[in-house]
């Protein structure tokens, strides 16, 4: 069995992390870290955990005894606690922006922060990234909103088909962590769709940043916060190049051909919508739409439960990747639909 230590334990990645390793039939936590909750058993915490023997511990990153760590952490922590777990031998996955950024100033811009320096990070997106995955021993696991927005265009770019890509996202409030706020309090959020950083939202450089790498397109990003807990439904809309011709049958010759060897991603057929419900407690990314208009302007869709594949579930396929397991152990899953 792997032994795994989670940091930020007490957070809904953290508690994802628990609830999805428990059915891993090669991995076992062995312990969870929380400053505030030092002590008490996680389902005081995490009730749907309630006979789990797992107890919260404030564990210092240099006496972590585990063979791969999960840093469910705020970025800003993650860069002071990775250090010295990877300097003891032991592998991370974080789950923070803090490694995502393959240039730090791009990283120190958005976030605002200074970085306590370069480490020799992969982009944990297993779909583009899969074979330095499975050789790194620290992984930036991506951004919820890129995750939904890079898997439902990154074909696009590969074909340097369009661009110009718009992505507009909406994202239930388990996005936005365990602590409450003014944004998340229930009248704020019910019966209401808000818009947030409309055009300035970090996530909009990650996702910049994978897309550029296979062909020169510009992309903007919106995110909205709609009252729900969990889910990402992400609308692309792309602007095709000058000179390409190009049909909803090719599109989806092309997404089927791209994805066709990947356990976590489904590509939906007759222009179908993707359902944000339908993958809801599942690491499978629904894509769909496919549509092309008058314009030039090529529609895709895509869904993902933000705390799954947008977070914790896509944190274990990396560490699937990086022990050499099935890819799919432990995420074997449907969703939970209605
Ligand atoms: N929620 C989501 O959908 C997604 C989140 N992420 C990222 O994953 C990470 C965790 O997110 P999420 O679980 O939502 O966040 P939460 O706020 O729910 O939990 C984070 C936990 O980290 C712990 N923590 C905070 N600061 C520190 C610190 N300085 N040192 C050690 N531990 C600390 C806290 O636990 P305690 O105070 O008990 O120690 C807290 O419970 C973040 O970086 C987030 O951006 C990524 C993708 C999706
Ligand atoms: C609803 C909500 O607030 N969502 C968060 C999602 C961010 C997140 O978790 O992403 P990182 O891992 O990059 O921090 C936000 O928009 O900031």
């Amino acid at each position: 069995m792997v032994e795994i230590a989670i940091i930020g334990a007490s957070g809904y990645t953290g508690g994802e992390l628990i609830r999805l390793i428990h059915n891993h039939p090669k991995a076992e936590v062995k312990s969870i870290s929380s400053r505030k909750y030092e002590g008490m058993d996680v389902s005081k915490v995490h009730s749907n955990l309630i006979g789990s023997d797992l107890i919260f511990e404030d564990l210092k990153s240099d006496s972590i005894d585990a063979d791969v760590v999960f840093t469910a952490t705020p970025h800003g922590a993650s860069m002071k606690i990775i250090p010295k777990l990877l300097e003891n031998g032991v592998k991370v996955i974080d789950l923070s922006g803090d490694y995502r950024f393959r240039d730090i100033s791009t990283y120190e811009k958005w976030y605002g922060l200074t970085h306590t320096g370069e480490l020799d990070a992969v982009y944990g997106l297993p779909e583009i990234h899969r074979e330095e995955i499975k050789k790194s021993n620290l992984i930036a696991n991506p951004g919820c909103f890129p995750t939904g927005a890079i898997l439902a265009t990154i074909p696009l770019s590969k074909k340097k088909l369009v661009d110009r890509i718009v992505i507009d996202s909406k994202t239930g409030v388990s996005g936005g962590g365990a602590s409450p706020s003014e944004s998340f309090h229930f009248p704020n959020v019910s019966d209401n769709v808000n818009p947030y950083n409309v055009i300035s939202h970090r996530h909009m450089p990650e996702i910049q940043q994978e897309l550029e790498a296979f062909s020169n397109v510009r992309v903007s990003f919106t995110p909205h916060l709609v009252p729900v807990i969990r889910g990402i439904l992400t609308t692309s809309h792309s602007f095709i190049r000058e000179n390409n011709d190009i049909s909803s049958e090719k599109l989806i010759k092309i997404y089927k051909k791209q994805y066709k060897d990947e356990p976590f991603v489904k590509i939906l057929e007759n222009n179908e919508i993707p359902k944000l419900n339908s993958v809801r407690g599942s690491n499978y990314a629904h894509i769909g739409s496919f549509e092309v208009d008058e314009t030039g302007r090529i529609v895709i869709v895509s869904a993902i439960d933000n705390l799954v594949k947008g977070a914790s579930g896509q944190a274990i396929h990396n560490m699937n990747l990086i022990c050499g397991f099935n890819e799919t152990d432990g995420l074997n899953h449907y969703g939970l639909t209605p």
